[in-house]
């Protein structure tokens, strides 16, 4: 049989979006980061990262909405590609394309997704066999998402996000996300979280802040793949800072509600909200709803979990 020519091969690699089903945000840590409990849930919708062998660095993008994104070594698939090149001693001699379907800074781990799939995808073209842990380190390095974004599925994030323990599902969720004409920045959204609880006269550093803990009802629900307990249990802290930037967002949450979701949340930072729905008629229900109410800009029927990068 013949071998493919390493030289021209392309590896791509299928990376989903996260919507955070609980997302307890704890104090200001000193270096600026928050502590979370994040309980994440991968959905089925993806962006996908192709690496081939070019002579110089090179980064390409199709998709609606890739104006927003930077094609520049910014981009976190070109750091990730250079990063994994530094630790094996190698140069990242490669063109990555991203096909991109999940919506940019729209709060549900676009760019974190496309680090993920470029490690993955330049790892399995250069043949350099990273172990899983080693790949999931440096994951971390690149952002607080990024290692979700490359285990997929369902899993409690502590720290700021990036130590991860695998979650069971006992079942598919359906869901609807709102897409938002425009996004939010992340940090401007914890900002704004910190504002707000330093406003309620609340604190915001991690001596007034309880440190933030799992629902163990919501991880039950999860595991019994039960839609209407996880309804009742979904939380999202940045939820208020998110609507405070962005009050337009309470017509979307509340257009889904009346359309007859389980239940309304705001995906992570926003501006994407996220509606929990019992089967996939009602998801096609209330996404034409939500189209009509002029509250969004797009409104996406899906299901979740979904697998973490996988090569395609
Ligand atoms: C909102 C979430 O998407 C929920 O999963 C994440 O917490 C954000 O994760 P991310 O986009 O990967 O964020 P990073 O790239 O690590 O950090 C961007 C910025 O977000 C803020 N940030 C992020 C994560 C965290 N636990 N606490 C923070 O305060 C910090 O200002 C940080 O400088
Ligand atoms: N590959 C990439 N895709 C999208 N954005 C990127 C990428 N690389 C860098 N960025 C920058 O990161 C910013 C955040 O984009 P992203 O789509 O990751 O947001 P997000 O989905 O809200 O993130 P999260 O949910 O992890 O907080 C963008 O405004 C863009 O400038």
């Amino acid at each position: 049989m013949t071998q493919p020519d390493p030289r021209t091969t392309t590896v791509t690699v299928r990376v989903p979006a996260k919507v955070n089903v609980q997302l307890a945000v704890g104090g200001r840590r000193p270096d600026g980061f928050h502590d979370l409990a994040n309980v994440f849930l991968a959905v089925g919708l993806y962006d996908s990262v192709s690496a081939t062998p070019a002579d110089s660095p090179r980064l390409t993008a199709s998709g609606p909405d890739t104006a927003r994104i930077p094609l520049d070594d910014t981009n976190l698939a070109a750091r990730a590609a250079r990063l994994l090149a530094e630790r094996h001693g190698l140069e990242p001699r490669v063109h990555l394309h991203i096909a991109k379907d999940i919506p940019v800074a729209g709060g549900m781990a676009g760019g974190s997704a496309d680090a993920a799939g470029a490690l993955l995808a330049c790892d399995t073209l250069w043949g350099t066999r990273t172990p899983h842990d080693e790949l999931l380190a440096l994951c971390a390095e690149l952002g607080s998402d990024v290692p979700f974004s490359l285990a997929g599925g369902a899993a409690l994030g502590r720290g700021r996000g990036e130590r991860l323990t695998p979650l069971a599902t006992g079942g598919v969720f359906h869901w609807v996300f709102a897409v938002a004409d425009g996004g939010l920045s992340t940090p401007d959204v914890y900002r704004e979280c910190d504002r707000l609880r330093e406003a309620a006269g609340l604190g915001a550093t991690q001596d007034s802040v309880p440190e933030p803990e799992p629902d163990e009802q919501l991880l039950g629900a999860l595991r019994a793949g039960d839609s209407a307990a996880l309804a009742a249990t979904l939380r999202n802290d940045l939820q208020p800072a998110a609507v405070s930037l962005r009050p337009a967002l309470a017509d979307t949450l509340e257009a889904g509600t009346a359309a007859g979701a389980l239940a309304a949340v705001v995906s992570g930072s926003g501006p994407t909200c996220a509606f929990l729905v019992k089967d996939p008629e009602t998801a096609t229900r209330t996404a034409q709803a939500l189209l009509a109410s002029g509250t969004c800009r797009t409104a996406r029927p899906t299901t979740g979990p979904a697998p973490g990068a996988t090569v395609v």
